[in-house]
């Protein structure tokens, strides 16, 4: 049986807002078309081996949690950038793409060196950007949530994932959100993202397949629940008093709390 095999980077530590439902997507829409999907936990301090992964995939998590993750992934740093120059897929979410940029600055002032995949730099700020976020993208119209102290600020040349409609994205400013480097694609959107954008998760498993098994299209799904969640969560407010349904325009909300 033709088979996949999934690399999640540190599954119990960095899986907030629904991430893990990334996972079972990827799976499910495997299975659903015949192929098989193993799914390979990376742990912090334990060796991995990533020359087997056809797919990578990093959720989000908490400041404090990112520090120590971020140490144990500088030292994968050099095989996970060969990764990416060798075409594999990979889909890193808030915590993670911020630590696959150069650096992140936490809200503390600790500064947690990234592996550099993305030209970007994050900075941890007083106020939190939270809400449903809708991204037009190469991949279509993008429906997630984010809830992030973290601005990224991406260096010039550095391709943007897509434009926000609503939301916020990489910072309050630029209306760009995420990050492309090769097949590899971080994002703020949680939610989780790919159940809710078949076509992103379809990109990324028909990117893996091809690559390891030669497979050049994917048998259509029928996808018309993925879509009504979609247009749901576009229809819904972003916050207690945000702005109502499909108000696809920023600015949104900005939640002051200390992180
Ligand atoms: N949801 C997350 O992964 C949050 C990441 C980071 N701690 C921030 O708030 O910016």
């Amino acid at each position: 049986m033709t088979k996949l095999r999934i690399a999640h980077l540190y599954p119990r530590e960095l899986n907030t807002y629904g991430d893990l439902g990334n996972i079972i997507t990827l799976v499910k829409r495997l299975e659903w078309r015949g192929y098989e999907a193993e799914v390979l936990n990376v742990e912090r301090g334990e060796p991995f081996d990533f020359s087997g992964a056809d797919l990578v995939f990093g959720g989000g998590g908490q400041d404090s949690v990112q520090v120590a993750m971020g140490e144990d992934l500088c030292r994968r740093g050099e095989e996970l950038r060969q990764l990416v120059s060798d075409g594999v897929p990979m889909l890193l979410i808030c915590g993670s793409y911020q630590l696959f940029g150069r650096a992140f600055t936490t809200v503390a002032r600790r500064v947690v060196p990234g592996i550099g995949v993305f030209g970007a730099e994050t900075t941890g700020s007083s106020r939190r950007l939270v809400g449903n976020i809708a991204v037009d993208s190469p991949f279509g119209r993008l429906i997630g949530f984010e809830n992030h102290s973290g601005e990224t600020v991406l260096e010039p040349g550095q391709a943007a994932l897509g434009t926000v409609r609503m939301g916020f994205g990489n910072n309050s400013t630029s209306g760009k959100e995420g990050a492309i480097s090769g097949n590899a694609i971080g994002t703020y959107m949680h939610g989780p993202l790919l159940p809710k954008n078949p076509a992103l998760a379809d990109h990324l498993l028909l990117s893996a397949l091809s690559r390891r098994h030669g497979v050049e299209e994917l048998e259509p799904l029928n996808d018309e629940l993925e879509h009504l969640t979609a247009r749901v969560a576009a229809s819904r407010p972003r916050g207690p008093s945000g702005r109502g349904p499909a108000a696809l325009h920023r600015p949104n909300r900005l939640h002051h709390t200390a992180s």
